[in-house]
């Protein structure tokens, strides 16, 4: 039996420590940290994720201002309410939900945002602090990853890892944390050959394809750690991941559900990640 990695339980205990340290900082700081919200169109996914960031940061003591954009907002529009965030003395992070709608160039935008405030990790002087080993702000959802690793105690120096996926927001970042854990690392992807003898390798395999149940217990080592990243609906509208539960379950050490896993750890991130940048803009840490 495969040990259930909670992150829905974690995430809920990582907020209250946040909550806890938020309430001893905010005196000193004269003002609680802020998160400025950039949410564009009417994709339902992402209002969903909206508002449990928004309901997280509430929880916590952030202030978390929220600017809904019609789909039909220009990229200008998007530009100048980046800028406006940026020259906010209150605002510490600023989040701009993604997907964007297609007509706005998404790489203009992220570039746009301040980098110290960056709490998404995607700006490129992140993600190049991230490739030199420097502290940085890192994307969400692997970072969240890691914290379930290693509060749940389980090794990574040295381990093999796999990681499914090559994303800005996942594959990517999640290579490298694991690479500067000292793991030894190999990305696949949709063109790799022989996907299943790669991932047998793994003892940690990170599935990030957003291919719904495709990694079966034909993919995985016996006794591997087996973190599933994807989200998707089935067509009874039930949530499944990548990972196909109960046929990976009994031969996986440890495992994380879809729901419940990596999903709150990526919010309880990004309150870390606001934080963080808060403490830092005020020479809190
Ligand atoms: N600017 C960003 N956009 C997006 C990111 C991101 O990190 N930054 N990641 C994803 C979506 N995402 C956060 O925005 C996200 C996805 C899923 C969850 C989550 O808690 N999932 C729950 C299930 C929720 C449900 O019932 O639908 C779970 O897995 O238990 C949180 C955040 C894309 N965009």
């Amino acid at each position: 039996m495969a040990t259930i990695l909670n992150g829905k339980e974690l995430a809920a205990t990582l907020r209250a420590e946040q909550t806890e340290e938020i309430r001893k900082l905010a005196p000193l700081a004269g003002r609680p940290p802020g998160l400025g919200v950039i949410l564009v169109g009417d994709d339902p996914a992402s209002h969903a994720y909206v508002k449990n960031k928004r309901n997280a940061c509430k929880e916590a003591g952030i202030h978390a201002p929220e600017i809904n954009l019609p789909h039909d907002t220009t990229r200008e529009t998007v530009m100048e309410w980046v800028d406006k965030l940026n020259a906010d003395p209150r605002i510490d992070g600023i989040l701009v939900q993604l997907p964007l709608p297609p007509h706005i160039p998404k790489d203009d935008i992220l570039l746009r945002i301040d980098p110290e405030k960056d709490v998404d990790g995607f700006h490129p002087i992140n993600v190049g602090r991230l490739v030199i080993g420097e502290d940085t702000l890192v994307p969400c959802t692997p970072t969240g990853v890691m914290t379930l690793l290693s509060r749940y105690g389980i090794p990574v120096k040295g381990k093999k890892a796999v990681v499914l996926g090559r994303s800005l927001i996942v594959g990517k970042p999640m290579a490298l944390l694991l690479l500067a854990a000292d793991a030894t690392v190999t990305i696949c992807h949709s063109k790799t050959a022989n996907l299943s003898e790669e991932t047998r390798q793994a003892d940690i395999l990170v599935a990030a394809l957003g291919k719904p149940l495709m990694i079966t217990k034909d993919f995985v080592k016996k006794g591997a750690v087996v973190i599933d990243v994807g989200i998707s609906r089935n067509d009874k509208g039930k949530l499944v991941g990548d990972v196909d539960f109960d046929s990976v379950e009994p031969i996986a050490s440890a495992i994380t559900p879809v729901p419940g896993g990596v999903g709150p750890m990526t919010i309880a991130t990004l309150l870390e990640n606001t934080l963080k940048a808060y403490k830092k803009r005020n020479h809190l840490s």
